[in-house]
């Protein structure tokens, strides 16, 4: 009896969850150590050798300065890669333990706009978090429509019916990932596995509910018929607006009702549709504003302890991720300290070598991990757990016990109406006036980064958080697919985080005393994003310049050298560095390559093979619209014709060539004149454009004979150049518009 007892409490001690450090880190450490005695020499010899004044000595201190920030930005970055941690979870000791304990999740998806977020796509995200592999009667799903849209409504309201046959589907065959719209794609992996009959049949279930949503969704209103189903279609009365409704909670899926179950008898998940009360005069604080309706709508329906949210893109890739997550809260020695779990976001539509840079590898490998090991990694908004209690403001205290049971409990008298109509009242607009909502309670406002901020004052409370990145990826969702969007996300967010840096709550004003240092300094490893822009641009544009100024070249002349050394760098010199080590090695003999001919051209054009892809192969969003293609085309020839050899001469232009010039021009002022932005959304800059090409057009002239001697080489390179100059600059007024 006794043995027993003792071995129980020994197995109650094995822990939920490992914590290891990541290999390699002696050989950094040296790297490190040789990287800072590099920076230490360059500081040096800035500071030994200032040159006086009237000599370059402005130049001089600027480039110190630069260097200088670069410096310490090396020690803030060095926070986070001394002893960066990995953690590995025990899913059969927590089944062992808690199977017939687990506590309630309450999963929030947020969705903002039905034709940026099409309908068809956040159900396949609500389906793929109500088919956890986790009892369905302790999930509880509620979706925050910004958009207050009867189409997203619509399209739940189908995912409701859908879900009793997706749900037996997915537990009967194990399958993954549990997003219809993911797992039908890749479809053939899996189809062997299920009865064949059954696959098809759900399929085409699944494949006829997509294809009413996305005629919906075109059409941008829902079938008459299908208004009598559901009594939450008559919220749309004609003076619903975006901007301007009532609020509207509808309680789809009531799971603690016995009736709702799916096809195999099983209990179904709590759907809950939620749209938030707009007024033109109230600010909305966006998604933090939305997360927050969402506790306290969920806190009178389900209430659970643990809260996961989800962008609306993001779906679940992976059904056990709630019990990995547990794996940290739940354990016995470790798991009191721990505020949040958060698992990496993960993009499953990036092009093959990632052109735009989306993906976070060194974030979550290396910089996530090491921020976990100096007391918790950054809460980014997405596939990130919560207890409700710290999202709640609770500071953390030792003698504070969870309680994991909170939510599950038979409900009372209250009927389903009156429970909608209590959590309607929490949803208005003036609801959080005079309260600690958005400041002390809840997802903080006032920041673009309301996930940064929101974890800091977690930290700061004193909570820790957890990182956790499995071998198969928790979530999957949408990076942004064009040039446009992504610099406009990471503006947001560079924006979002200095903001932090600048204000209050400055991790070393705000964290000091409550954070470890370490941690204070990694969160302005993002805090700081923005303001590397400065000493950058500084740099590289002072310091090749001075250098080539001093040494007798002009503006121009300094210029033309810039992109010969981009080009140099990955031609002359990567041929001659290959050729020299084939020497070396006796794999080839000394020879001398006669110089001229046309290398170069064909590199350029292979360097900025992506624009052409853009240009020309491209379906997607990326794709740069025909007209401007064309119009570069136009104004590149224009340029070359203009600026070449016989353009001076006062060169004759063939009929063919002058007929595209021509219409080249056309289509830029007719595009110009068509997609004119608004006021304050870059319409100085579009005009700017647009007087120039104007002066293209009519200020060359098509005049006189003479000999003609063409330059095809300068014509690539100006394409190029041009082709480019204008992806910029399009994308510079799709930024703005
Ligand atoms: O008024 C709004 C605006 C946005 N959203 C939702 O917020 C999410 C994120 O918006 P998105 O436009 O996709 O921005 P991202 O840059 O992809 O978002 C990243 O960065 C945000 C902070 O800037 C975090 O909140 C997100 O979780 C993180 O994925 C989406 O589900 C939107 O539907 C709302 O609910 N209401
Ligand atoms: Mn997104």
């Amino acid at each position: 009896m006794e043995t027993t007892a003792a071995a129980t409490a020994a197995e109650r001690r094995r822990p939920l969850f490992t914590t290891e450090e990541l290999g390699g880190r002696a050989v950094y450490r040296v790297q490190a150590a040789t990287v800072a005695a590099g920076i230490l020499l360059v500081l040096y010899y800035r500071a030994t050798r200032v040159p006086a004044a009237g000599e370059g000595r402005a130049a001089w201190l600027g480039m110190a300065a630069a260097e200088l920030w670069f410096a310490v930005y090396w020690v803030i970055a060095q926070s986070v890669r001394w002893r960066p941690f990995r953690r590995r979870t025990f899913r059969d000791r927590l089944a062992e333990r808690y199977e017939q304990n687990l506590p309630g999740v309450d999963i929030f998806v947020c969705t903002a706009d039905p034709q940026s977020e099409p309908p068809s796509l956040v159900i396949s995200t609500i389906l793929s978090v109500m088919a956890y592999n986790y009892p369905s009667e302790k999930i509880s799903v509620y979706l925050s429509d910004d958009g207050g849209s009867i189409l997203t409504f619509y399209a739940l309201w189908e995912a409701s019916i859908f879900a009793k046959k997706w749900l037996p589907f997915c537990k009967r065959y194990n399958i993954e990932p549990r997003s219809p719209a993911a797992y039908f794609s890749e479809s053939k992996v899996h189809h062997n596995l299920c009865i064949p009959k059954e696959w098809a049949l759900i399929k085409n279930l699944y494949e006829e509910m997509r294809e009413r949503i996305d005629t919906a969704t075109m059409s941008g209103k829902i079938p008459e018929e299908m208004k009598l189903k559901h009594k939450g279609f008559d919220e749309w009365n004609s003076d619903f607006t975006l901007k301007n409704h009532q609020p509207i909670v509808q309680i789809l899926i009531d799971g603690k009702n016995r009736n709702a179950i799916d096809d195999d008898r099983n209990v179904l998940p709590t759907l809950v549709y939620v749209a938030r009360e707009k007024r033109p005069q109230y600010h909305h604080n966006f998604k933090a504003g939305a997360l927050n309706a969402l506790i306290r709508v969920s806190s009178v329906i389900s209430d659970s302890p643990v809260i996961l949210n989800v962008d609306c893109d993001m779906y679940s890739n992976n059904s056990d991720s709630i019990r990995d997550a547990l794996c940290f809260f739940l354990d016995e020695e470790m798991g009191q300290k721990i505020g949040f779990v958060q698992y990496p976001q993960i993009f499953n539509n990036m092009t093959q070598n990632d052109i735009y840079g989306n993906s976070f590898n060194v974030s979550y490998h290396v910089e996530m991990c090491g921020l976990d090991s100096v007391g918790g990694c950054l809460y980014i908004g997405t596939g990130c757990f919560h207890r409700r209690e710290i999202l709640c403001g609770r500071i953390f205290s030792k003698d504070y016990k969870e309680n994991w049971n909170r939510g599950i409990k038979e409900r009372g008298k209250e009927n389903i109406n009156e429970i909608e109509e209590k959590a309607t009242s929490l949803v208005t607009c003036t609801y959080e006036h005079r309260t600690q909502w958005g400041n002390d309670i809840g997802v903080k406002y006032g920041f673009p980064a309301e996930d940064i901020i929101t974890g800091l004052a977690i930290h700061c409370r004193g909570w820790e958080s957890a990182f956790i990145n499995p071998k198969r990826a928790a979530f999957l969702g949408l990076a942004p697919s064009t040039l446009a969007q992504n610099i406009l996300q990471h503006k947001r967010w560079s924006e979002g985080n200095l903001t932090i840096f600048l204000s209050k709550y400055c991790s070393f004003l705000f964290g000091h005393g409550k954070i470890k240092l370490q941690l204070q300094m990694g969160y302005c490893i993002c805090g700081l994003w923005a303001a590397n822009s400065l000493p950058t641009l500084y740099y590289v544009t002072l310091y090749g310049l001075y250098e080539a100024l001093l040494s007798g070249d002009t503006l121009k002349g300094w210029w033309n050298g810039q992109r010969m050394w981009m080009v140099k760098s990955i031609t002359s010199y990567l041929y001659g560095f290959i050729d020299t080590i084939r020497k070396c090695v006796g794999m080839s003999k000394m020879s001398f390559e006669v110089t001229a001919k046309a290398i170069l051209c064909g590199m350029i054009v292979f360097i900025n093979m992506p624009i052409y892809e853009a240009m020309f192969l491209r379906k997607d969003n990326g794709r740069i619209p025909t007209a401007v293609t064309l119009a570069s085309i136009g104004f590149t020839t224009t340029a070359a014709v203009g600026e070449g050899e016989y353009g001076r001469q006062g060169g004759v232009q063939i009929p063919f060539q002058a007929a595209t010039v021509a219409a080249g021009k056309l289509l830029v002022l007719y595009y110009r004149a068509t997609h004119m932005p608004a006021g304050g959304e870059g319409r100085a800059a579009w005009v700017g454009m647009e007087a120039a090409e104007v002066m293209y057009t009519v200020g060359r002239p098509v005049v006189c004979p003479v000999r003609r001697r063409t330059f095809k080489d300068r014509l690539a390179e100006r394409l190029v150049t041009f082709v480019r100059y204008n992806c910029l600059s399009s994308n510079w007024i799709l930024v703005h518009a």
